[in-house]
């Protein structure tokens, strides 16, 4: 891999129980290490709940992560203004997250006067500029955001975020509240920005077929854990953790033995709670291929040469999917 641009190393983040003061702490993330070098899209996946959104949030600066520390070009990253400008995020809800009674322009402008990077003419300009190269037209900076599609609303958050020319995009589920139809292209939008301007994205999203066309590398996460790690063909195509195997059976899956292994891991054990994990590997309650071990022990991930790194000691072979 490339001299990573953003790296985090053992990032942990406890809360209480339903935000309440004395309510029972637990790791919404817990011990979680990534790195992400320019033009590349590691893609963060996982169940609702199993920490993306905490970790999005952490490496943005929105969330101080209890644990653990994240670098830019291999620095510690604080609350420092020029550094935050080059981590920029992009929201879930472009509903929600664009503010209704500003005009476009002052809401992709904002960057631009938070880091007092234009003012004016050039504001208008650089505006226009970014409306242009997310494939709006330039006259939409005099509108306001109720006036757009779902996916048009999305081009808007993502024009923000890059006002700011950061070298470093986290987008946390950026297409999941859009209708299917305009998905692929919001997701094609990030992979030309991406090529055109070179900055590395971080991509979090709960469905794996969402990620397929974007991904370099993926890391899969399960209650706060990361589970899986590695390039985006293999740990897509050839997982290793059953609980990948089962992520991905819950797409559409066209190797009937895959689809076996997936449906029987998933049809498994109540849904995961992350306040209450089981003792041992926090999956191994859904689990098929658990052991004794498994309920003891929890698994650390761990790189394997060739394949995925994975938390898990029983991972799964080719030949084992065969037989399965
Ligand atoms: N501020 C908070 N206070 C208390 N608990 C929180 C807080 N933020 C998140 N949580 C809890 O932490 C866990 C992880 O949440 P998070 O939003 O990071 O997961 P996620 O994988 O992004 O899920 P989703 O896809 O539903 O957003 C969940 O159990 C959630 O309820």
């Amino acid at each position: 891999m490339a001299e990573p641009i953003l790296a985090a190393r053992g990032l942990s983040k406890t809360f209480r129980a339903g935000g309440a003061l004395f309510g029972k702490p637990f790791h919404a993330v817990k011990d979680v290490s990534l790195a992400v070098a320019p033009g590349e899209t590691l893609s963060v996946v996982g169940e609702s709940g199993c920490g993306k959104s905490t970790l999005a949030r952490m490496l943005v600066g929105l969330e101080t992560p209890d644990e653990g520390e994240i670098l830019f070009r291999g620095a510690p990253i604080r609350r420092d203004k020029a550094l935050r400008r080059q981590v920029q995020m992009v929201f879930q809800d472009p509903y929600l997250s664009l503010n209704p009674r500003r005009t476009v322009l002052d809401i992709i402008a904002e960057p631009l006067d938070v880091h007092g990077l234009a003012k004016g003419a050039a504001r208008r300009q650089r505006v226009e500029e970014l409306l242009d190269s997310v494939g709006l037209d330039p006259a939409a900076a005099t509108r306001f955001p109720h006036e757009f599609s779902g996916g048009q609303r999305q081009r808007i958050g993502i024009a923000r975020a890059l006002a700011a020319e950061p070298s470093v995009l986290v987008c946390d589920e950026p297409v999941s509240a859009l209708d299917v139809s305009v998905q692929a292209q919001v997701v094609n939008l990030l992979i030309d920005l991406q090529k055109r301007l070179e900055i590395a994205i971080i991509f979090i999203a709960h469905d794996l077929a969402v990620v397929r066309a974007i991904s370099s590398r993926v890391m899969v996460m399960y209650l706060g854990r990361a589970v899986e790690m590695g390039a985006a063909d293999q740990v897509l195509v050839t997982p290793s953790h059953p609980y990948t195997v089962a992520l991905r059976g819950s797409a559409l899956e066209p190797d009937p033995a895959r689809a076996r292994l997936a449906r029987g891991t998933a049809a498994r054990g109540e849904p995961p709670n992350p306040v209450d994990p089981p003792p041992g590997c926090r999956f191994n309650p859904r689990c098929p291929r658990a052991t004794d071990i498994c309920r003891g022990e929890e698994p650390l991930l761990t790189p394997r040469p060739g394949t995925t790194a994975v938390a898990c000691y029983h991972p799964v072979g080719r030949e084992q999917l065969v037989g399965a």
